[in-house]
């Protein structure tokens, strides 16, 4: 069955209730679609033999009391390989969520859950109906800039790569875990560029490096006056991603206060500023990171479960450096070219001596360690070659204090912690420069050794 819009794009929504088609047909054909009905997915597919359908939105159970999804995979699975070029969009509860990452897994483009907003489910629509017409929206050049900055050789990292773009076209939160220095920040930002809403900011807030009690001004934003320091009115980064993505690094360092009103504002996707009084529409997606077990946090009751959930929709783990040897080398000589052509050392290579070190060393500060040694070594090195003495790494020490258990890692690091806050005179920047973490990785390591930080060393 056919209802008629104003355009010439034909989208058809494929669900064994009546309803549910009549709401989504009011709503496209309003919107200028034409609408074809089908009320399996036997029925869609004779419709998509007779006419140029441009989008298939489809439900994922089509029998009485089932919930695996298995129809609407399969269904999925045949528009994929029948045709590939279809824009599929599947509809699912919010509690079966992970059946439509399964979908996005088989090539769906997007999920749309039940019940929906209806301005949430014609934003999606429309905005893979834009990307389809006008696929550089999805791929524009900065997308190619950022994927040539990205290393993968290994296989876990090329499969973390193909989930990451897979999941960048739809809406979906991704939560990001793994150590310190795996290329989160990196893929958030590549999601962003390989997503629909590239166009659009792309907004990072560093949960560890905000103050507990500025947490909502600097999210939600505040008038002047709100409270003592509120010298005039201030945007929060909700509303600067606008349509974009913001990007929540180092979410487990939120208050469990914080965390109640992240997750208020996440459900009703309405906010407000400090001392303001109108309510503002959050339209951008979620990207979240963390190098904590959250699971683990969970049961410490020091992370809202609700809140996981919210976030999570797609959880992707970046392996460690360590786990990944392939990756080792190929980082080694990206960075070698690139930072040598920074200090004017453009035909730099490493001896088969030096590559054997950098692959023996267990990488604690995983890829941004592996930079800094390169770059130390770019800056000290005197001949062409960079030779094992050239990296100021031990590997046999390194494994030595893995194998013995010398001292408790726990001290090893406050130890480390200090000696780097000395010999940078204190200076954090440079500290965690030395130590191949964060900024406020090392706040939070320095909160928990409960290391005393003072002005001169
Ligand atoms: N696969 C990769 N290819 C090239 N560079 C990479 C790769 N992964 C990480 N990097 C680089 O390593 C550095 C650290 O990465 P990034 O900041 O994304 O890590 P992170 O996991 O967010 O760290 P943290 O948890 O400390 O915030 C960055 O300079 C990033 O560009």
């Amino acid at each position: 069955m056919k209802s008629q819009g104003s355009s010439n794009r034909n989208i058809l929504v494929v669900d064994d209730q009546v309803d549910i088609r009549t709401t989504i047909q009011f709503l496209l054909n309003n919107k200028g679609f034409n609408v074809w009905e089908a009320e399996s997915p036997e029925h869609a597919k004779s419709i998509i033999q007779t006419v140029a359908i441009d989008m298939v939105i489809t439900d994922m159970n089509f029998q009485k009391d089932t919930t695996s999804g298995k129809e609407g995979l399969e269904f999925v699975a045949y528009l994929k390989q029948h045709h590939p070029k279809l824009t599929v969009l599947v509809m699912t509860a919010w509690s079966t969520v992970s059946i439509a990452v399964q979908a996005m897994q088989l090539g769906a483009r997007d999920f749309i859950e039940k019940p929906w907003e209806n301005s949430d489910f014609f934003e999606i629509v429309e905005r893979q109906i834009n990307i389809a017409e006008s696929p550089a929206l999805a791929l524009p050049g900065n997308e190619s800039l950022i994927s040539s900055e990205i290393i993968a050789e290994s296989d876990s990292f090329n499969r973390v790569l193909e989930n990451v773009k897979k999941v960048a076209m739809s809406h979906a939160s991704v939560l990001l875990t793994g150590e310190n220095g795996t290329g989160k920040s990196l893929l958030a930002h590549y999601i962003h560029q390989c997503s629909g809403r590239n166009n659009a900011p792309f907004v990072t807030v560093n949960l560890g490096a905000v103050p507990e009690q500025l947490f909502e001004s600097e999210l939600f934003g505040h008038k002047r006056g709100a409270f003592t320091g509120a010298i005039e009115d201030r945007q929060g980064r909700v509303s600067l991603a606008g349509k974009g993505s913001l990007f929540l690094d180092e979410l487990a360092t939120t208050s469990m206060a914080n965390q109640a009103k992240l997750l208020r504002v996440l459900e009703t996707k309405e906010f407000e500023a400090v001392g303001g009084t109108s309510t503002e529409f959050m339209g951008c997606r979620l990207i979240s990171a963390t190098n904590a077990n959250l699971v683990e946090e969970i049961k410490a009751q020091n992370f809202r479960e609700d809140l996981y959930y919210r976030l999570n929709t797609i959880e992707i783990n970046i392996p460690a450096l360590r786990e990944r040897a392939e990756d080792i080398v190929p980082l080694a000589h990206h960075y070698l070219q690139k930072i040598g052509v920074e200090y004017g050392k453009p035909e730099l290579t490493l001896s088969a001596n030096a590559k054997d070190k950098l692959l023996a060393y267990q990488w604690p500060g995983n890829t941004r360690e592996l930079k800094h040694v390169i770059e130390r070594a770019v800056i000290f090195s005197d001949t062409a070659t960079i030779e094992s003495n050239d990296l100021a790494l031990n590997a046999e020490s390194s494994k030595q204090v893995i194998r013995n258990q010398i001292e408790p890692l726990a001290k090893v690091e406050e130890a480390l912690i200090i000696q780097a806050l000395k010999q940078s005179n204190g200076n954090i920047n440079v500290s965690a420069e030395m130590l191949g973490i964060s900024r406020s990785a090392l706040y939070r390591r320095i909160e928990k050794h409960g290391v005393k930080l003072k002005n001169s060393y």
